[in-house]
């Protein structure tokens, strides 16, 4: 099977006179049902990335494929989640969830099940008819997910999801994400800044340097899942953070003597 996603030596040039050159070389290759995390410092290039594989831009130079096929537009089969909910306020959150399928024109009432299963797995049963005002952060971020994944999208792209969460609501979120994708098996980019995010969630974790970004080392996180959010104080876990830092620590990203 070819992998999810391929890209080689891509390049991403912003237009304009101050034309931001974001991505400088990007080599990867993402077999499917593989948990990628990204990890870079603000600013590299991680969201410009997503973006591109999502279809939103346009490469400069390179290849990049989803699903084997060359990017050109949104690909099929793909969800996306961003930072903000981006739920729609006048719409219920069954009604959010469903959109993905309204706009590929598709019979919503044929989804009412896969809805039902997704509030279930996320917790949101009893705000199936709730606006998402009534709703907490975290649990506006969920619909999110369900509404990313109500067409079992092979590809799960996700920038920032947790970002604007308090750390509580965080873990919870982690906890949840790794059961939602231990039963979904999709593939999943997911661009963090939390080192210790990334780890606990990825098979991997693709760090990239500073602007323009490219990978600097892509780590394979070989712990058993599911794992618990107590990992985090294993030594192995903290042996994972350490060399990731170390990465930051090299590319003068992280100065012991300042902190
Ligand atoms: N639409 C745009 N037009 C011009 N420049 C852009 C655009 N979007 C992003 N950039 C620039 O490209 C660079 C990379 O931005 P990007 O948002 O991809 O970084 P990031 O790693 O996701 O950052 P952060 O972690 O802070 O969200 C930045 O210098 C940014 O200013």
């Amino acid at each position: 099977m070819s992998g999810s996603v391929h890209a080689a030596g891509v390049h991403k040039q912003y237009p304009g006179p101050r034309g931001v050159q974001a991505l400088a070389g990007i080599d990867a290759d993402i077999p499917q049902g593989r948990f990628v995390s990204i990890l870079g410092p603000s600013g590299c290039g991680k969201s410009t990335f997503l973006r591109c594989v999502a279809g939103l831009e346009t490469i400069t130079d390179g290849t990049l494929e989803v699903h084997g096929k060359p990017v050109r537009g949104a690909p099929d089969g793909i969800g996306i989640v961003f930072q903000r909910d981006a739920l729609l306020d006048w719409r219920s959150i069954r009604s959010n969830i469903l959109l993905p399928v309204e706009f590929a024109h598709k019979p919503v009432a044929r989804y009412a099940e896969k809805v039902d299963h997704l509030l279930a797995l996320t917790k949101l049963t009893d705000f199936a008819n709730s606006y998402p005002r009534e709703l907490s952060g975290g649990m506006r971020q969920r619909a999110a997910i369900c509404r990313a994944l109500v067409d079992d999208p092979e590809l799960l792209l996700m920038d920032e999801p947790f970002g604007a969460l308090d750390a509580l609501t965080r873990d919870q979120m982690n906890v949840e994400l790794q059961r939602i994708w231990m039963e979904t098996r999709n593939t999943v980019m997911f661009v963090t800044h939390g080192i210790a995010e990334a780890v606990f969630l990825g098979d991997v974790v693709m760090v990239f340097s500073p602007r323009p970004g490219r990978i600097v080392e892509t780590i394979t996180i070989d712990l058993p899942r599911p794992r618990p959010l107590a990992i985090r104080e294993t030594p192995e876990f903290g042996k994972y953070v350490a060399h990731i830092r170390g990465l930051f620590q090299d590319m003068g990203l992280i100065d012991e003597k300042k902190a």
